[in-house]
């Protein structure tokens, strides 16, 4: 194990922290809260097994209420599966400490009261091709506010970490320890904009970090630091935040294209020279601003001596100084100031690439909670784009108008179109992929839909099956079983409805209408035997199949039980979730957001207003608490 320094030192405990961190977000975050996988120091590395997504259940609903963490933290650190982690640093109390603390910032995430949560974004996809991690007022923040447990923890990295670390976006460059750090804990997730409504400071001398906020956040807004001026390249002309999609600039802007196509050249023969000189053995950070020797030339291309190419890593944060007078951290200069600043985003392979731009991309740029609130927000591509350059076809893309624009359609609407459509057992206009279709709805099928409610809520009344909950779900989706014979039954109803029309299949969720759908036999996939018969490219259409109450008497979502395949996800919101996990299983629900804290707090949300003296202004508009009251009905279908 790598000798423990001080987080002064040229070598700490980046290793270890990193990894720490990879396995508490394993078990803490896309065990159990999450609907992506978030982004890993170590993306290859198999962290070790650690307890189950009911054991932390079981612990976060014990201890949901509590204040402070503490509790919870000696309940998890009790676990048997991090007793053993932690008897492999029993040799190092300081790493046991470091692990101890990190994951208590973790834990904290889960209490009540924070301000803020995690969520998806999809504005960064064209150039990452994933979605992203973004971080969302839960409430109003006021301005000069420290965002409670919003906390990460800098630690130097060592050589080795630092030419082992080949892509690490989380890493900073701190100029009062005058070395790159990695970020690592909750306030990773924050993302960059040009008009920021936070900032990082630093909290004591032990490279503890915190997110102040510099103006009031709103609830669902979510919560943006500046990394540095030129931390997207030059002027953050790479820059893919809303203020610049606002403003036309960066990634945006006009300019872009132009100057990418001068900076791919310039940088192309810069990385050619600078592949050169990386053959010598330095591999060491500056330890102050002024070892740094760069220039820009009229271009706006950075360019290095031979010394601080060879220290340049590929993208780094700026960590402010604290609002307070007494800062330990002195004032940045320029970020430029910093070889390290001169992060080139679009590295020249990346350019060169032809970019494969899926010919369907949907909610860009939007938040989870966009997502939930706001049914339906889609960019089409109307075509697939051809090949081109990386950066031109971007640009087109994002251009579109509809970027950002939400669509909003009610999910009632939806499913008349879908039953219209199913009912008429084909569509007379051509429905391209992601086209929303318009049809009429003929009396007779509106006269048939009460009688098909009331033989649904008649179904209902006789179903046995209880309410379900995130863990449920989560567990292991495709292990689950349709468990009622009343269910089967509709099933079948529903899949002889499908294949009187087999070309047609709708999703219910999000008025999608997809062709083609149907396995080698024929048939709606039942199994996973038929699901695999199919091509893995192809969306498989989720039937809407049985709603059902929410058990939490203060929540009047509804869940929707539905059986369906699996497919390809471009979307995140409940979407992503919804296709993540019930794309192979039986069940699902309406509103991942509701479902997963009733996972996660056992339904005791409502409980947060029995804190009156704390928090009970807050809780009016607690996003959450709005989300409970979101009513989804499907009930027509049947
Ligand atoms: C510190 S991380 C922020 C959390 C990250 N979104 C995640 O999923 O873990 C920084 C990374 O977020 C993305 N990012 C954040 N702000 C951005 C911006 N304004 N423009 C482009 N990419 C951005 C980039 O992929 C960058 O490497």
């Amino acid at each position: 194990m790598a000798q423990m320094q001080t987080p002064n030192g040229a070598a700490f405990l980046s290793t270890h922290l990193s990894t720490f961190d990879d396995y508490l977000t394993v078990i803490l975050i896309d065990a159990l809260y999450f609907w992506i996988p978030v982004h890993k120091v170590h993306p290859g590395s198999r962290p070790p097994r650690g307890p189950s997504p009911a054991t932390i259940t079981a612990l976060l609903r014990a201890h949901a209420c509590d204040s402070s963490p503490t509790a919870l933290l000696s309940a998890f650190l009790g676990l048997p599966s991090i007793k053993s982690f932690l008897a492999g640093l029993s040799h190092s109390p300081r790493l046991r400490h470091e692990f101890e603390a990190h994951a208590r910032r973790y834990l904290a995430m889960y209490a009540l009261t924070v301000p803020f949560e995690l969520g998806t974004t999809e504005r960064y996809r064209a150039v990452s091709r994933r979605s992203e991690t973004c971080v969302l007022a839960r409430r109003p923040i006021p301005a000069g506010t420290t965002i409670q447990h919003l906390s990460g923890k800098m630690v130097a990295l060592s050589p080795q970490d630092e030419t082992g670390l080949k892509r690490d976006f989380s890493i900073i460059y701190s100029h009062r320890l005058g070395e790159s750090c990695l970020m690592l804990g909750p306030c990773r997730f924050v993302n960059h904009d040009c008009d920021p409504n936070a900032r990082f400071i630093a909290q004591g001398s032990h490279g503890v970090v915190a997110v102040v906020a510099i103006r009031k956040i709103e609830v669902r807004e979510e919560i943006t630091v500046s990394y540095a001026d030129n931390y997207f390249g030059k002027k953050n002309r790479e820059c893919m935040c809303a203020t610049c999609q606002r403003r036309g600039k960066g990634f945006f802007g006009p300019s872009r294209r132009a100057q990418s196509s001068k900076c791919m050249s310039e940088s192309r023969s810069a990385n050619e020279s600078g592949a050169t000189s990386e053959s010598g053995s330095e591999t060491e950070l500056h330890s102050d601003n002024t070892d740094s020797i760069s220039s820009e030339d009229e271009n706006g291309v950075r360019r290095h001596s031979t010394r601080a190419r060879k220290r340049r890593r590929p993208e780094m944060l700026e960590l402010c100084d604290t609002p307070s007078s007494v800062s330990p951290y002195p004032t940045p200069t320029s970020a430029s100031s910093h070889p390290s600043m001169s992060r080139p985003l679009s590295s020249v392979s990346r350019q060169k690439e032809l970019i494969k731009v899926e010919d369907h991309v949907e909610n860009f740029g939007h938040t989870f909670e966009d997502g939930c609130r706001r049914s339906q927000r889609i960019l089409t591509a109307r075509a697939p784009v051809k090949s081109a350059t990386a950066s031109n076809d971007r640009y087109k893309l994002a251009k579109k108008q509809d970027i950002g624009e939400p669509v909003r359609r009610s999910p009632r609407k939806q499913v008349q179109i879908a039953i219209a459509q199913i009912t008429a057992g084909s569509v007379s206009q051509n429905v391209r992929r992601g086209q929303q279709p318009l049809c009429r709805i003929s009396a007779k099928f509106q006269a048939g839909t009460q009688r098909r409610k009331q033989d649904l809520l008649d179904r209902r009344t006789g179903l046995s099956t209880p309410p379900l909950s995130v863990s449920e779900s989560n567990d292991d989706p495709s292990d689950t079983e349709w468990d009622s014979d009343g269910d089967a039954e509709l099933y079948d109803k529903w899949s002889n409805r499908i294949q009187a029309s087999p070309h047609l299949i709708y999703n219910a969720f999000w008025g999608r209408l997809e062709r083609d759908n149907v396995g080698a036999n024929g048939k709606f996939p039942r199994n996973q035997q038929d699901l695999s018969g199919l091509e893995d490219n192809r969306d498989i259409i989720v039937p809407p199949f049985q709603t059902r109450k929410c058990a939490n008497k203060n929540c009047r979502a509804r869940f929707l039980l539905a059986r369906g395949g699996r497919g390809r996800s471009l979307e995140t919101t409940c979407a992503e979730y919804v296709r993540r996990y019930d794309l192979k299983c039986a069940v699902q629900v309406v509103c991942v957001k509701c479902n997963r804290h009733a996972g996660i707090y056992g339904f005791q949300w409502p409980e947060v207003e029995t804190l009156k003296a704390k928090v009970v202004d807050e809780t009016v508009e607690d996003c959450n608490h709005e989300e409970r009251q979101v009513r989804v009905e499907f009930v027509s279908l049947w």
